[in-house]
């Protein structure tokens, strides 16, 4: 028997005042899948991935986390679940390790656990030289390895990612791109929004394209020229809408 989608949103649908919002969304993130959302400023990508990960209630439609309904998840759901939708740290006040330790604690992880997986994470995103800083003194990009490395750091199985390259220099690019296909091939199941189509072609499996809060189409990751399907997509159903008002 295969798992269970490690994300399932059927009809997802949430309006904002004015109309925005996101509209009718069908979408699944698959054990050892790395599932990118793309789309313009605007277009709805966090706003799914908040109604994702219940941090906001949909006006209609299901959303469903590791099998388990959203709305019904208990702690033990979410100890399952990393992401990295919001501000990168909690605390500024406290150096890079401490925001770690906190981010392993909140997931769940007991003392010796705490220790070991600070360390893996700290190794992994090669922040040793900053894990005694104070996170307000910290570089963006630093931040955002911190931020990134705290919400994987508890091996979770389903892994949301909000732009999680802003901010990053190349050597953060490469190690976070590596981290998550170790991550997918051990099973997780990743949604990650990116506004780098290049960088989403290296690791996705899927590329979903939103646009005004709909799916409207896919792109092939191994396709040519990305970029150019990307608008041909969005400028058709531009026009298409425009026709249709
Ligand atoms: N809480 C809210 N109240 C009202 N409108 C909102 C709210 N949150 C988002 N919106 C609107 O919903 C639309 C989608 O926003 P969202 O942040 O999901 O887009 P996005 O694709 O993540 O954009 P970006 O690439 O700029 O991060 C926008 O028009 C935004 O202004």
């Amino acid at each position: 028997m295969s798992a269970a989608p490690r994300f399932e949103g059927r009809g997802v649908a949430r309006a904002f005042r004015g109309g925005a919002g996101v509209h009718g969304i069908d979408l699944d993130v698959a054990a050892g899948e790395i599932h990118a959302l793309v789309g313009l400023n605007g277009a709805g990508k966090t706003t799914l991935m908040r109604l994702f990960l219940g941090m906001l209630r949909p006006d209609s439609g299901e959303v469903r986390v590791c099998g388990v309904d959203v709305s019904r998840a208990d702690a033990a759901t979410w100890a399952r679940v990393g992401q990295l939708v919001e501000h990168p740290l909690a605390y500024a006040e406290l150096t890079g390790r401490a925001n770690l330790e906190v981010a392993a604690r909140l997931h769940g992880l007991d003392r010796a656990g705490v220790r070991a997986a600070v360390d893996r994470a700290i190794d992994e995103f090669d922040l040793g030289r900053y894990a005694g800083v104070r996170a307000g003194r910290l570089s963006l990009g630093n931040r955002q390895r911190v931020g990134i490395a705290g919400a994987l750091l508890h091996e979770p199985e389903a892994i949301v990612l909000d732009e999680p390259t802003n901010g990053l220099d190349p050597a953060g690019v490469i190690v976070l791109r590596e981290s998550l296909l170790r991550r997918a091939a051990a099973g997780a199941g990743i949604l990650v929004s990116s506004h780098h189509l290049d960088e989403v072609a290296r690791v996705a499996d899927r590329i979903t394209v939103l646009n005004d809060g709909r799916i409207i189409g896919s792109l092939d990751p191994g396709g040519f020229d990305l970029e150019r399907a990307f608008f041909a997509l969005v400028h058709d159903d531009d026009a298409t809408r425009r026709a249709a008002a």
